[in-house]
């Protein structure tokens, strides 16, 4: 039985959601192992939502060590069709100022420690990525900034990069020459998760600082990350609020929700038994 229908997952500085009613938490097993923290599972304007803190509470996890596989199986698995994200990010572009949102619509990948797919052990599968970042809920995003009013700017690209150390002065310059927009550490692997389980995902990034890039200013540093992170919290969940309210029940129309249709290579009836059980949440409709 579906538990939730939309996802919230805090990172930096979001370690919770105010405004749920009929609340209580759920540890979600997964065959991927255990997911950042228990559920916290309730009605937020009247949808059910399932929100998870990125990093756990008390900000425990690297981003290189979270378990993105077990994060989102155990939103497939609570019957999640959107995850509403909120990451803190660094400037790459003198526009976008600290406490500014942006709604990012592409990556690049600077990360060389992670996995990001579901498929492997007997099953092939390559799900399209062009357009790694739902439309629908990326102007859910817009316009519940707009309601809210603060500054949510739609599109721009991300650069995840591994971390837990921000980057060098000439990295920061090398994303800026890509004309990058935006720079974090989490939100590609979750992205690409989602598609494979034909989830619709999108994140509300909240500018935190200029990086290391820019003369005459200081450096990034957590303290820095945390002082903006406290400032704009307040903003970040009235928007994530207002999209709640703003998302439509039928997401039909977003490529995400079928993304897996024929994706799967493996003929069929190779597929090991082992294989098909574990992943039978995500693909079993297609096998
Ligand atoms: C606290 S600064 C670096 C840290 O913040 C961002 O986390 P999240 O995306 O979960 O908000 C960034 O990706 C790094 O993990
Ligand atoms: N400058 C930065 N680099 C990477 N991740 C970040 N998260 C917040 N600020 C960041």
């Amino acid at each position: 039985m579906s538990k939730a229908e939309i996802g919230i997952i805090g990172g930096s500085g979001l370690y919770g959601m105010a405004g749920l009613t009929e609340v209580r938490e759920e540890r979600v097993e997964t065959p991927f192992g255990d997911p950042s923290d228990p559920f916290v599972l309730g009605k937020l304007e009247g949808r059910n939502v399932a929100f998870l803190a990125r990093h756990g509470k008390g900000h425990r996890i690297l981003p290189s060590e979270l378990n993105f596989k077990a994060n989102i199986y155990a939103m497939k698995k609570l019957g999640v069709t959107s995850i509403l994200s909120v990451s803190a990010v660094g400037s790459l572009k003198e526009e976008h100022k600290p406490t500014d949102f942006v709604i990012p619509d592409q990556f690049i990948d600077r990360t060389f420690d992670r996995t990001a797919t579901f498929f492997g052990n007997g099953v092939v599968g390559h799900v399209g990525f062009g357009d790694p970042i739902c439309p629908i809920v990326s102007d859910v995003f817009v316009k519940a900034c707009e309601e809210v009013g603060v500054v949510g700017k739609k599109g721009g690209t991300y650069v995840c990069m591994e971390g837990p150390q921000f980057s060098t002065r000439a990295e920061s310059n090398l994303y800026r020459s890509w004309g990058a927009d935006i720079i974090g550490m989490t939100n590609l692997q979750e992205a690409k998760l989602a598609r494979e389980a034909e989830i619709s995902y999108a994140t509300l990034a909240m500018v935190t600082d200029y990086d290391c890039w820019r003369e005459g200013h200081d450096d990034v540093t957590i303290e820095q990350v945390i002082a903006v992170m406290h400032q704009n919290s307040g903003n970040g969940q009235k928007v994530v609020k207002a999209a709640v309210r703003l998302m439509p029940s039928d997401l039909s129309a977003s490529p995400a929700q079928t993304a897996a249709k024929f994706a799967i290579m493996t003929d069929k009836a190779v597929i090991p038994a082992e294989t098909k059980a574990k992943l039978d949440v995500l693909f079993g409709k297609y096998w």
